[in-house]
């Protein structure tokens, strides 16, 4: 397994071992064992996977406030999108930054997105099953989202099917308009 470093701290690209053979191929997407040799120290409490039926379908951009903050382990079963990460932690060097990775059934490529940023993926094709880890349950109370096409961010998804998106990414407030309690500290380092 490897991780490549993105220009956002802590975002990385994480490529796993594929063991092909005759019949196909075997691969560990993730054990304790892999991401502590990588230096990655992560205890994932839930799993989750949506389907996105159509290409061009937005999902974002989210996150978890304080005291639910989420880091998320995200790759692709099935498909191809392209998953945006967002630092959303006032005073960080890098706050309002974002990249853009391709992640595919294809490419087997995952995203390792921590705590304090926000997430979002737009699908490059239809039938996209996305699957990913967390190491926060689920809280309703602290989920929140914050525009996908916030002009400070500025992110470039590409062709949106805005007539796609949930009811709750059509209402989203801009990042400055919300009450995201991230705060960078220097121990993130
Ligand atoms: C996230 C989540 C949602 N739900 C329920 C709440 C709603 O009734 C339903 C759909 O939720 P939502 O519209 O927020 O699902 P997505 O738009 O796919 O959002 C997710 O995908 C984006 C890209 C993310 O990064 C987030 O992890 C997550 O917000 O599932 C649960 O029961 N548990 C959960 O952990």
């Amino acid at each position: 397994m490897k991780k490549i470093a993105t220009k956002l701290d802590g975002v990385y690209i994480i490529e796993p071992d594929v063991h092909g053979d005759a019949r196909g191929y075997f691969m560990e997407v993730w054990s304790t064992r892999n991401f502590e040799e990588l230096g990655l120290h992560y205890d994932f409490v839930q799993d989750n996977q949506s389907f996105s039926s159509q290409k061009g379908i937005l999902r974002g951009i989210h996150f978890q406030n304080n005291p639910m903050a989420q880091a998320k382990l995200v790759r692709v079963n099935r498909g191809a999108v392209l998953d945006v990460a967002v630092d959303l932690r006032k005073g960080s060097p890098t706050y309002k930054q974002w990249v853009a990775v391709k992640l595919s059934a294809e490419n087997r490529r995952m995203l390792m997105i921590p705590r304090g940023f926000g997430h979002g993926f737009r699908t490059l094709t239809d039938d996209v099953e996305f699957c990913y880890k967390v190491d926060n349950l689920y809280s309703k109370e602290c989920d929140r989202g914050i525009r996908f096409d916030d002009p400070t961010i500025g992110v470039e998804w590409g062709e949106v099917r805005t007539e796609l998106l949930s009811q709750k990414d059509t209402t989203s407030p801009l990042l400055d308009d919300s009450d995201c309690n991230f705060v960078y500290s220097e121990e993130e380092k």
